[in-house]
């Protein structure tokens, strides 16, 4: 197997092939976790710069997918939907066959965080057997503050989803959902990120435009969302009783909400979430 059940370190060699925003943002926390050895992972990358930078942390970059994956434990693929079956058509020789992989030491599990891309897709383009587990992450993965979501395939066994869920437990927290609902799943926490941002963002421009300096306002933004969003956490209760607690009858945050309502955000939010979900199901075909 390629992770160890007592410590979840991982055992490489594994290969990245994607070191983009959301493939760096889950190698950096698996090398800050040190649940693998920077000496064990191997990417791929265009960019000279990023190679350099990546060599630079001991991280060995290969000179295309399928010297990347050629003995790998575990392949992580973070491209871009559409990118994914021609990138596992370049690798599938690299990986062992079904007949090659004698034990559970032997096997490669495949891991992609593509949205909408499904794990018959990725059958379709790895040697047959292969185990594949489809995951949707999030970039606070980077702070191990993530919330990942994943589905394993027909040929992944327990082992495999073991050894997934120590890959992305370095990033966060890890739930194990149906396939039917991963692209709900990128509707809310794979995107939602940037719904969050978007909310800071318009916070900041609201203090500036009631002219506080836009250092202030951002810091106040931020420690704002912050705080409410581990006050949710920790408290465990509900949102709606937490709102409550800040509203003073007659005071500024019921007069501040009543413009929530009257502009629908509600609605406006659902409808978002409704959007990335349609889009996340257009990408996987
Ligand atoms: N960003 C996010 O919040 C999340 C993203 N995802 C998924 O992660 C995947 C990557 O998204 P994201 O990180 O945002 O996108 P990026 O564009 O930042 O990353 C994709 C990376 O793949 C590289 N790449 C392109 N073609 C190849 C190839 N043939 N071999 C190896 N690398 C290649 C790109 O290099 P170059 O730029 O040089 O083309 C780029 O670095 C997507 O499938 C997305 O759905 C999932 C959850 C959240
Ligand atoms: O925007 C995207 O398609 C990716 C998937 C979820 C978050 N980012």
């Amino acid at each position: 197997m390629n992770s160890d059940e007592t410590t979840g370190h991982l055992r490489g060699p594994l290969a990245l092939l994607g070191a983009g925003a959301m493939g760096s943002a889950i190698l950096e926390a698996v090398l800050a976790g040190g649940q693998i050895a920077a000496a064990d992972v191997r990417i791929t990358t265009l960019d000279p710069a990023a190679a350099d930078r990546w060599r630079e942390r001991g991280v060995h970059v290969a000179d295309d997918n399928a010297a990347a994956v050629a003995g790998a434990r575990l392949v992580i693929v973070a491209v871009k939907p559409a990118d994914v079956p021609t990138v596992l058509d370049s690798i599938c020789a690299a990986l062992p066959t079904d007949a090659a992989a004698e034990s559970a030491q032997e096997r490669c599990l495949v891991v992609s965080i593509a949205a909408g891309v499904r794990l018959a897709t990725l059958a379709q383009h790895l040697p047959p057997g292969t185990p594949a587990v489809r995951v949707m992450p999030n970039t606070p993965a980077l702070i191990g503050e993530g919330m990942s979501a994943l589905s394993p395939g027909e040929h992944a066994g327990e082992r495999d989803v073991a050894v997934a869920t120590a890959l992305l437990a370095a990033c966060g927290q890890v739930v194990v959902v149906p396939e039917k609902q991963q692209d709900a799943v990128t509707a809310i926490s794979g995107s939602g990120p940037a719904y969050v941002f978007a909310v800071a963002e318009a916070l900041i421009d609201a203090g500036v435009l009631l002219g506080l300096p836009r250092p202030t306002a951002a810091q106040l933004a931020t420690q704002t969302l912050a705080g409410a969003a581990l006050m949710l956490r920790e408290s465990g209760q509900h949102p709606s009783l937490l709102r409550e607690q800040v509203t003073s009858p007659g005071g500024t945050t019921a007069a501040g909400l009543r413009e929530f309502d009257r502009h629908a955000l509600k609605s406006t939010i659902i409808a978002a979430a409704e959007a990335a979900h349609e889009r996340s199901r257009q990408l996987g075909g």
